[in-house]
């Protein structure tokens, strides 16, 4: 069967990880309504394509925070990657770097970050973080980072506390010993005890280390700290988008964690309109959650996002192919995109813009 779409990429990959690594992958938190919101979003927009424009030459490249890319879809950070292949996160960086795409590594990789740096080689890559209560500890994960190259620091700002994720709940998830967290210390790094009913080894040693009290004034350490541009991912609305702004942030990542955090959160591709109008141009709006094809990215685009990231997908493509499957994907995307704009009539990222979409009404 060829491999035609992001979707069959998920099939191939849910016979070879084991179930309750794919229930942790696949899972969100509590009924589960912040991950069908993300989807659901797409169904109230529709495109208004525009006909005989010159399209012979399509151009998806973008220009991100100074980065250089092929196309404005990026790897989201993901905890874990040695779950869906023993390579881990070094094959994703190999391929990521292949498709010309931003890799934002997570702050629980299982490969330590001069590794991925050097599997990334010329490709783009940000670091992902968790505040930890430990301030040394979290002070020198930042120094790791911008040692190894990272370009930019993105926190995470919708986890002070892990959402409650019932698969993992049910599994009593733990982890296996080659899925220690390579960058993040012993204490952190370690999900491995025996399983306890009705417990999740990952969400038990997060919430033993995250910081809950960090607030907007924390921010100025980071800045201070990392001394690269701060990206939040994880904010919703436009109020905390304007606060972003206004404690500097260099771009923001609207995202309700794929459905992970928060139940009951609205849909990325339902916040992003709010955050575009609060942050008015003054940095890069991104966006996350649910998207599955290169049209739901030209979607985000025509609402105001310079960029989209997938999650999941790539999970998917690295437990099918390894660095190739997680190439395999983010072309895919990318050639579905430049598909979707020469049918809209963009035939540039430029030209795409609020014009291209049709909203319903809820
Ligand atoms: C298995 C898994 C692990 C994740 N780990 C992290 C993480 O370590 N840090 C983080 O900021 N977000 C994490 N996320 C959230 C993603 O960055 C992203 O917001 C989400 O996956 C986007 O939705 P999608 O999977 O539908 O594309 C994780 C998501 C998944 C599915
Ligand atoms: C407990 C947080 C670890 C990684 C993460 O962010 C996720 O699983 O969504």
């Amino acid at each position: 069967m060829p491999v035609l779409t992001v979707a069959d990429y998920e099939d191939l990959a849910r016979a070879k990880v084991p179930a309750s690594y794919w229930g942790y992958v696949s899972g969100g938190s509590g009924t589960e309504r912040s991950m069908v919101a993300n989807r659901a979003a797409f169904d109230r927009f529709a495109l208004r394509p525009r006909v005989l424009v010159d399209v012979s030459t399509i151009d998806t490249s973008v220009e991100l925070l100074g980065a250089r890319l092929a196309g404005p879809v990026l790897v989201a950070p993901t905890a874990y990657h040695r779950m869906m292949h023993p390579e881990g996160e070094l094959a994703t960086a190999r391929g990521a770097a292949e498709a010309g795409a931003l890799y934002v590594t997570s702050y629980f990789s299982t490969q330590p970050l001069p590794d991925v740096a050097a599997a990334a080689g010329a490709g783009a890559r940000w670091m992902q973080l968790y505040w930890l209560k430990d301030r040394e500890l979290f002070g020198s994960v930042v120094d790791g980072a911008v040692a190894a190259g990272f370009t930019a620091l993105v926190l995470t700002v919708d986890t002070p506390v892990v959402g409650r994720r019932l698969r993992d709940l049910r599994n009593e998830l733990v982890l296996g010993p080659e899925l220690r967290a390579a960058n993040v210390g012993p204490a952190l790094g370690n999900a491995m005890r025996r399983g306890e009913a009705g417990r999740s080894a990952v969400a038990d040693a997060a919430n033993r280390a995250f910081d809950a009290s960090i607030t907007w004034d924390d921010l100025a350490w980071l800045r201070e700290r990392g001394g690269l541009p701060v990206v939040l991912k994880g904010i919703l609305t436009g109020e905390d988008a304007a606060l972003a702004v206004a404690h500097g942030a260099a771009a923001v990542i609207v995202s309700n964690h794929g459905g992970r955090q928060l139940d009951h959160a609205v849909g990325g591709m339902d916040a992003l309109p709010e955050v575009v109008e609060a942050v008015a141009g003054r940095v890069p709006v991104l966006v996350d959650g649910g998207f599955r094809t290169g049209t739901e990215v030209l979607m985000a685009l025509a609402a105001g996002a310079s960029a989209v990231l997938v999650g999941r997908p790539v999970l998917w493509g690295l437990a099918v192919d390894g660095a190739a499957g997680v190439r395999g994907v983010l072309d895919m995307l990318h050639t579905e995109l430049a598909q979707a704009m020469a049918l809209t009539g963009r035939p540039t990222i430029a030209r795409i813009d609020g014009t291209a979409l049709r909203t319903f009404p809820r």
